[in-house]
C-alpha cells in the first residue's frame, strides 16, 4: 500500500534573503538566506531579540517587502513571479493585523471593516454588509458597528481590525507584535480570540512576538530567529528535547510551568466541588 502524501506547506519562503541599504551607503542583512514553511491552520510564531528580523520575514509572506532573492509561495502560488495586478489579487488570501491597529481614525468600525471589500469592487453592496456584520460577530464587536475608532479600547481597535484582514476570507493571516500595544488581561483575551479563529474558520496564524507567554497560549510552532536567520524551529507542545537557543529553553520552561498548573487545577477541582457541595 502506498504511503499517505503530506500536504503541501500553506506558506513556504525559498531561500529568501532581505537586506536594507544604511545611511551610510553599506548593505545591512535583515534577513538572511532562509527556508521556511507553515502547514495550513497552524499558528506558527516568529521570535527573537529586537532587530533579529522577525517583522522583515513576516512581511515577505505577503510581499509588503519583496526579497532581494529567493522564492515566496502561499497557497500553490509563487507570489514572487506575480504581476503587480496578479499580486494584488493573491494578496486577498492574506490578511494582515499590527501592533497600532492601523485603522482608519474618521471611519466607522462598519467602513474600516468594509475597506478591503469595497477596493476590490468585487462585491455587492448586501454582500458587504452581510460579510462586514459576520466578520464583527466573530469577534464579539456587532454593538460597535457604527462607533469610530476613538470611541474604542485598544483591544476593541485590534479586534475591528482583525475583522477587517478575515473580510476578504484569507487562508492566512499574519500578525506583527498584535499584542504589544494592550495590557496583560486584554492581551489573554485577544490570544483566546485569535485561538477560537483559528479553531473556528481555519485560517493560518503567523505571529510576530517578542512575548514568550504568546507564544506559550498560542502557538503549534515557533521559529526562533537570530541575526536574521531561522537558528532553531519546533513543535511547541512536542517532546521535551535540548533546546539551542535560551529563548527556545525558556519557551519550554513556560509550556512545563503551564502544563504542571494545569495538572494541579485538575487534580484540585474535584476537591473544590465537594467542598462546594457540603457548604
Ligand atoms: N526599511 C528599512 N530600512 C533600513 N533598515 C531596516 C528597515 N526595516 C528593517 N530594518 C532593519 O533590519 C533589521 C531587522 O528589522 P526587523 O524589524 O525585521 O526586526 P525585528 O526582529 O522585527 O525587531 P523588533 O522586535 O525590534 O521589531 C533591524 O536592524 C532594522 O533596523
Amino acid at each position: 500500500m502506498s504511503q499517505p502524501t503530506a500536504a503541501p506547506p500553506l506558506i513556504r519562503l525559498e531561500g529568501v534573503r532581505k537586506s536594507f541599504r544604511l545611511p551610510n551607503g553599506e548593505a545591512f542583512d535583515a534577513v538572511r538566506r532562509t527556508t521556511l514553511e507553515v502547514s495550513e491552520g497552524d499558528v506558527f510564531g516568529l521570535v527573537g531579540q529586537s532587530g533579529a528580523g522577525k517583522s522583515t520575514l513576516l512581511r515577505l509572506i505577503n510581499l509588503l517587502e519583496r526579497p532581494d532573492a529567493g522564492r515566496v509561495f502561499v497557497a500553490g502560488r509563487e507570489l514572487t513571479a506575480l504581476s503587480r495586478t496578479e499580486l494584488r489579487a493573491a494578496r486577498q488570501q492574506i490578511g494582515m493585523i499590527f501592533q497600532q491597529f492601523n485603522l482608519v481614525q474618521n471611519a466607522t468600525v462598519f467602513d474600516n471593516v468594509a475597506f478591503p471589500l469595497r477596493i476590490h469592487g468585487r462585491h455587492g453592496r448586501a454582500e458587504i454588509d452581510a460579510r462586514v456584520r459576520e466578520c464583527l460577530d466573530l469577534v464579539g464587536l456587532s454593538e460597535k458597528v457604527d462607533s469610530y475608532p476613538a470611541q474604542l479600547s485598544g483591544g476593541q481597535k485590534q479586534r475591528v481590525a482583525i475583522a477587517r484582514a478575515l473580510a476578504p476570507r484569507p487562508q492566512v493571516l499574519l500578525c506583527d507584535e498584535p499584542t504589544s500595544a494592550l495590557d496583560s488581561e486584554t492581551t489573554r483575551a485577544l490570544l483566546q480570540q485569535l485561538r477560537e479563529i483559528n479553531q473556528k474558520i481555519g485560517v493560518t496564524i503567523v505571529i510576530v512576538t517578542h512575548e514568550l507567554p504568546v507564544v506559550q497560549a498560542l502557538c503549534r510552532h515557533v521559529a526562533i530567529l537570530e541575526k536574521g536567520q531561522v537558528v532553531e524551529q519546533f513543535a511547541v507542545d512536542g517532546p521535551v528535547a535540548s533546546r539551542k537557543t535560551v529563548l527556545g529553553q525558556e519557551i519550554d520552561a513556560l509550556v512545563r510551568q503551564r502544563s504542571r498548573e494545569t495538572h494541579q487545577q485538575q487534580a484540585a477541582a474535584p476537591v473544590q466541588l465537594r467542598g462546594v457541595a457540603h457548604a
